[in-house]
C-alpha cells in the first residue's frame, strides 16, 4: 500500500506538488496522468525516495521513506523496481550483465543470481538474447530487459515512468501485456506515469489526474472516464464543446451491457439528434463510453423526461 497524504514539494521557490492525497492499494495498476509539467514524474520519484519532499507523508507499506538513510534506504529501494522511457541500460554490458547489476550491488551469490537471471529472461521471453548487448536489441526488447532488471531484487512495487512512450503501438501493447502478467502472476503493484490515454484504459484499474502540481481527481478508470470531469476533458482536449444556436447538449453514459441505449432513445422519443462528441472504449475487459448529443431546444423537455423515467445516466453539458 502506498499512502500519500498532503504532500508538498518545491524546486527552489517553485511549488511542483501541493496537497497531494493518493492511496494506491496492493495489487493495483495505478496510473498517474496529466499534461506535461503536471508533476507526475516528480511524484513517482518521491515514492522510491529519488526525490525528497518538504511537507506531508508518504508511506510505502507503512514505512516513511523520509525517515530512512544509508543501508536502510538502500534496502527499502531494492523493494521498488523502476523502468524508464529511455530504458537506461548499460550499453557496454550484455543483457545478462545488465540484469545481474542490482544483484551484484547486493552481493548475491553467483549461482543464485545466475538462476534468477534465467528465470527473469523466461518471464520476459528473451532467453535467446542473454549474451546480446542493448545496441543489438529493438526498443521493445530493451524495455523487456529493463523490466527483468527492475524485478531482479523481487520488488513488490514497480514504477514505470513513460515506459511505453518511445515504442510503437504494437510493441506498446506487448509491453502492457507483460506488465499485466507481472501484476497478476507475481502480485506486484504497478504505478504508471503516462500521457497515453490508451495505456491507461488498457491496463490501469485506478488513476489520479494531476494538473499544475495539484490532484484534480482520482478513482477507478472507468468511473473517471464515464463521469467526464473537467480535469479529464482538459486532458483530452475536449473542454468547451461549442454550444450552437438553438441546440441543447447533453451527455449519456453507456455502461457495459447497455449497447442499445442510443437506439432506444431514438425509437422511444422519436427525437432527432446529432452525436457531437464521444464514443466507446475498452476498459480492461469491458466496453463503455459516453455520447454527447445535441437536440433542438424544443425537444429537450421530452428528452429529459425520457432520460429520467428510464433511469439513464446523463448530464447537461
Ligand atoms: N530537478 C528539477 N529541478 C527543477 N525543476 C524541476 C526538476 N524536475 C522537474 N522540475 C519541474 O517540476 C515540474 C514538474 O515536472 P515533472 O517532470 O514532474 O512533470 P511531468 O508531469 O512528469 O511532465 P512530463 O510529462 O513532461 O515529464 C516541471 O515544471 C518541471 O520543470
Amino acid at each position: 500500500m502506498i499512502e500519500i497524504n498532503n504532500l508538498y514539494k518545491s524546486f527552489g521557490d517553485k511549488p511542483v506538488l501541493s496537497g497531494i492525497n493518493v492511496s494506491i492499494r496492493d495489487g493495483d495498476i495505478f496510473g498517474l496522468v496529466g499534461i506535461s509539467g503536471a508533476g507526475k514524474s516528480t511524484l513517482l520519484r518521491c515514492v522510491n525516495g529519488l526525490e525528497s519532499y518538504e511537507q506531508g507523508t508518504l508511506l510505502v507499506n507503512g514505512t516513511d521513506i523520509s525517515s530512512l538513510s544509508g543501508a536502510e534506504l538502500r534496502k527499502f529501494r531494492s523493494g521498488i523496481g523502476m523502468i524508464f522511457q529511455q530504458f537506461s541500460l548499460l550499453e557496454r554490458k550484455t543483457v545478462y550483465e545488465n540484469i545481474m547489476f542490482p544483484m551484484k550491488c547486493f552481493n548475491y551469490k553467483k549461482e543464485e543470481a545466475d538462476a534468477r537471471i534465467h528465470e527473469l529472461l523466461r518471464l520476459v521471453e528473451l532467453t535467446d538474447k542473454i549474451h546480446s548487448r542493448p545496441s543489438q536489441l529493438s526498443g521493445g526488447q530493451k524495455q523487456r530487459v529493463a523490466i527483468a532488471r527492475a524485478l531482479a531484487m523481487n520488488p513488490n512495487i514497480l514504477l514505470c515512468d513513460e515506459a511505453t512512450s518511445a515504442l510503437d503501438p504494437n510493441i506498446t501493447k506487448s509491453i502492457l501485456g507483460l506488465l499485466k502478467k507481472i501484476n497478476k502472476e507475481l502480485g506486484i503493484t504497478i504505478v504508471i506515469v503516462t500521457h497515453q490515454m490508451e495505456v491507461v484504459k488498457e491496463v490501469c484499474n485506478n488513476i489520479a489526474i494531476l494538473s499544475k502540481g495539484e490532484l484534480k481527481v482520482s478513482g477507478s478508470v472507468q468511473d473517471i472516464f464515464l463521469n467526464r470531469s473537467e480535469a479529464l476533458n482538459e486532458l483530452l482536449g475536449a473542454s468547451g464543446i461549442v454550444k450552437q444556436g438553438d441546440k441543447v447538449l447533453f451527455e449519456m453514459v453507456q455502461r457495459p451491457g447497455q449497447a442499445d441505449q442510443l437506439s432506444r432513445f431514438a425509437l422511444t422519443t422519436g427525437i432527432q439528434f446529432e452525436v457531437v462528441w464521444g464514443g466507446l472504449d475498452r476498459y480492461a475487459d469491458s466496453i463503455a463510453g459516453t455520447f454527447t448529443l445535441a437536440v433542438d431546444k424544443g425537444d429537450f423537455a421530452k428528452a429529459e423526461a425520457y432520460l429520467d423515467e428510464t433511469g439513464t445516466e446523463w448530464r447537461k453539458v
